[in-house]
């Protein structure tokens, strides 16, 4: 195929070769003079296929929670992706940043079109709740990149249902759900992302007019990074100070008109651009916003937490000073799931690849094996299937939790709060910070072909790496957890009763050492054990620092480093034990060979952490070097029974073609012949010769320059 190609400039003539070049994409195509590039199967996947021992689809309804929930799922599949008009000729990671923009905003009225006359009536409100996980599954069909919609949906209208009174959101929510405006969330500034209550944004009230008066006082006070905000949205929610009867009374969310609603001019007093090429998230239009002593009507400040009444007098009617970053918890919650499959599609496209690809000679002169067949292929692999796994039941499992919470929350009570709080911090910074890392294991699984943009893996690890910064930096996000489980150890310590998820340390409060035991229930204890080693440590470093005179907030600083360390072995542990028991839950009533396989594959989750951990382990259990060994070699057995069923559990995640976008991972392996497609639609293809060799090329060369 390639001796074809690379050859036709030099044998032909430049007439002949230029008209030869109209043909020259479909010659491309051919093998040699009469083979055409095969649409047939990949023979080895098939085979693959066919050896899986487990009913697929068993798998699928567990992951998408249930049956009903599988088939409710395909029905809007099948709506949205029918509708053909969406498609890119030309790929949209080759277009230059304006026609990307243009082409992104398309898709997306498009995409909502499809969503509001067809998905909506079908599933009615139910789209934004139970089911917005299937409409965001669906909208991969459309972007490969991020909508420019996305925080419309994702952050505005949330902030609206969380932070409205009941009259705000009976007038916001009906414009903002039909699209008539379009909206997006401006929290962070240039100055301040991480330190909310640092902003700088003012909203002062003034009585006489009934108004606020919204200010950007300085540079770094301006917004910067909301997604959609550049050039898409028509109103944000902007989080300001807010000043009233000469008092600064914190942050507070303001819904603010920045355009016109006919010309979408911005309006006078704000200032309003895109943010500038980033790494990812580049059809997201984020912008920047700035404003200059520009007002709002008194009843844009959303009141259900608190309100100001018309004379300016503040009023506090929430229960809990935190209920302000109510949207920050819900987005956290949300993102254990996006990240879950995000992580499902990079594991499904690397693990479909490996079954295709053949590299090397295990034994020489023997046939190349496929490169699923190398043990340490299967190592940097299964673990991806078992964490997406991991992380879309705990992502459930914290969705159940914070429901719970805000129930409870409505009746007043936010007891429960800040456990949420510890909880939901966590399990973003960690699945976050798991997904992206494994995502690129994915693409380096991948070789040279997993760098190709049309694989899918580098933009999916572009847009994953984000989540490990936005809504809560992954250190900052620890630290904050590691705060609950000092209190919590403090607390246990002085025979207090503590919250469920920390119950294991008034076990691990006598100093007892743990001895290991290789089930896995046995990994999981060791795993708190290990968790609540790392908290006891963490409590006499700051003990030991203040006895020498370091006040509190020196010596938890100075304890930084353990205290992350803490969290994120509580968080493990958690992951590890809310697995292992949803996996028990969910399988009890399936198929003997669904339920081995998914036990196989949570022992393996269970075993990786244990052997990545092996010093922890050691210092905080009484396992032993022999104790290593032996899981070191169930792991290994376990990549020998998973093996087979590689295929078909990635098959079990279900991604449509036109949601996976990647020439590695399709479903019928034509690997080499869609990177050939593709590779033959890219713009520098479209004419034989470029015009830089007259320009400066052939002046090079022929000494001319
Ligand atoms: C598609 C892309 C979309 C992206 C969008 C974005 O990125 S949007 C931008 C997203 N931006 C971000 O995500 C910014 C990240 N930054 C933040 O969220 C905050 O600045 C902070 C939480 C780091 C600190 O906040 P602070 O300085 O106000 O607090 P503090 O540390 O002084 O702790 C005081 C007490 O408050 C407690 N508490 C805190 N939060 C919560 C809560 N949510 N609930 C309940 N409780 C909470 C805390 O536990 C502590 O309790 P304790 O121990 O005293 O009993
Ligand atoms: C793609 C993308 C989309 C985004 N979308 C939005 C959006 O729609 N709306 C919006 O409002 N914002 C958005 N953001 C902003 C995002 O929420 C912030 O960037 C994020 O919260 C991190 O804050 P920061 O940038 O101030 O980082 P910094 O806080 O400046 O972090 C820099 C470093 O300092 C460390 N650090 C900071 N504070 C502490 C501390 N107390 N202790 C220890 N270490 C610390 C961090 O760990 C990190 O290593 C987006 C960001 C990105 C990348």
């Amino acid at each position: 195929m390639g001796t074809r190609c690379e050859g036709l400039r030099d044998s032909l003539s430049p007439i002949a070769y230029y008209e030869e070049y109209s043909h020259f994409r479909l010659d491309c195509l051919k093998i040699d003079d009469n083979k055409e590039l095969s649409m047939s199967a990949n023979e080895d996947l098939a085979k693959e296929r066919a050896r899986c021992d487990f009913n697929v689809s068993e798998i699928t309804n567990i992951l998408d929670g249930g049956i009903e929930r599988t088939k409710q799922r395909k029905k809007i599949e099948s709506i949205a992706l029918s509708n053909g008009k969406c498609c890119d000729v030309t790929p949209e990671e080759t277009l230059g940043p304006k026609e990307r923009y243009e082409n992104a905003i398309r898709k997306s009225c498009l995409y909502t079109k499809i969503v509001k006359d067809q998905v909506l009536t079908l599933t009615g409100l139910e789209v934004l709740g139970s089911n917005s996980s299937v409409l965001r599954r669906t909208a991969d069909a459309f972007f490969k990149d991020i909508s420019p919609f996305l925080l419309h949906l994702g952050m505005f209208v949330p902030t609206i249902m969380g932070q409205g009174t009941p009259e705000q959101q009976s007038y916001w929510l009906p414009r903002a759900l039909d699209f008539q405006i379009i909206g997006t969330y401006a929290q962070t500034e240039l100055g301040h992302g991480t330190f909310i209550r640092g902003l700088e944004t003012t909203a002062t009230y003034d009585p006489d007019t009934e108004e606020f008066v919204i200010h950007s006082p300085r540079l770094t006070s301006y917004k910067w990074w909301a997604g959609g905000l550049g050039k898409t949205s028509n109103y944000c929610i902007v989080v300001a100070q807010l000043y009233t009867q000469g008092k600064c009374y914190g942050i507070h969310p303001f819904i603010v008109q920045i355009r016109d609603e006919d010309t979408h001019m911005p309006l006078p007093g704000v200032r309003v651009g895109e943010i500038g090429p980033r790494m990812g998230f580049n059809t997201a239009d984020n912008g920047f916003l700035g404003f200059d002593h520009y007002r709002i009507p008194r009843n844009h400040m959303l009141m259900k937490n608190s309100q100001v009444l018309k004379d300016g007098t503040y009023v506090k009617v929430a229960s809990h000073s935190k209920l302000t970053y109510g949207t920050m918890v819900f987005v956290r919650v949300m993102l254990v799931n996006e990240v879950a499959f995000n992580l499902a599609k990079a594991a499904t496209i690397a693990v479909r690849y490996s079954a295709v690809r053949r590299q090397s000679e295990k034994i020489s002169g023997e046939p190349e094996p496929q490169i699923i067949d190398y043990v340490t292929q299967q190592h940097k692999l299964f673990v991806c299937i078992a964490t997406a796994h991991a992380l879309q039941l705990s992502s459930n499992w914290l969705w159940k939790t914070f429901s719970a919470v805000l129930a409870d929350m409505r009746g007043g009570n936010t007891e429960n709060l800040p456990e949420l709080h510890a909880l939901s911090s966590c399990l973003k910074a960690l699945s976050t910070s798991d997904s992206a890392a494994l995502i690129e294991q994915c693409r380096l699984a991948c070789g040279g072909h997993g760098y190709m943009l049309s694989s899918n893996l580098p933009l999916l690890y572009s847009f994953v790496t984000a989540t490990r910064t936005y809504e809560g930096d992954y250190t900052v996000l620890l630290l904050q957890t590691a705060r609950f489980l000092i209190k919590a150890w403090e607390q246990a310590e002085s025979g207090n009763p503590v919250t469920p998820t920390v119950s294991y340390m008034e076990e691990a409060v006598v100093g007892n050492k743990y001895k290991w035991n290789g089930s896995a229930e046995g990994i999981i204890k060791a795993a708190y054990y290990v968790a609540a080693g790392k908290i006891s440590s963490s409590v006499t470093s700051i003990r030991k620092r203040m006895k020498n005179g370091k006040a509190f907030e020196d010596a938890w600083e100075l304890t930084g480093v353990q205290l992350v360390a803490a969290a994120e072995a509580h968080c493990r542990a958690v992951i590890c034990d809310v697995y292992r028991k949803e996996t028990v839950r969910l399988t009890a009533n399936s198929s003997p060979n669904v339920k081995t396989v998914m036990d196989q594959l949570n022992m393996l989750y269970l075993s990786h952490w244990a052997l990545e951990r092996t010093g922890d382990l050691l210092r905080y259990t009484s396992t032993t070097e022999d104790d290593i060994i032996s899981c070191q070699q169930r792991y290994e057995e376990l990549l020998a029974a998973i093996r087979p069923n590689a295929v078909g559990l990635v098959d079990a995640f279900d991604f449509p073609d036109e949601i996976l976008q990647s020439t590695l991972g399709a479903y019928d392996g034509r690997v080499y012949e869609r990177l050939m497609e593709e590779a033959l639609k890219s713009p520098l293809n479209a004419e034989p010769v470029n015009r830089s060799f007259h320009q400066y090329l052939k002046p090079l060369m022929q000494g001319k320059l």
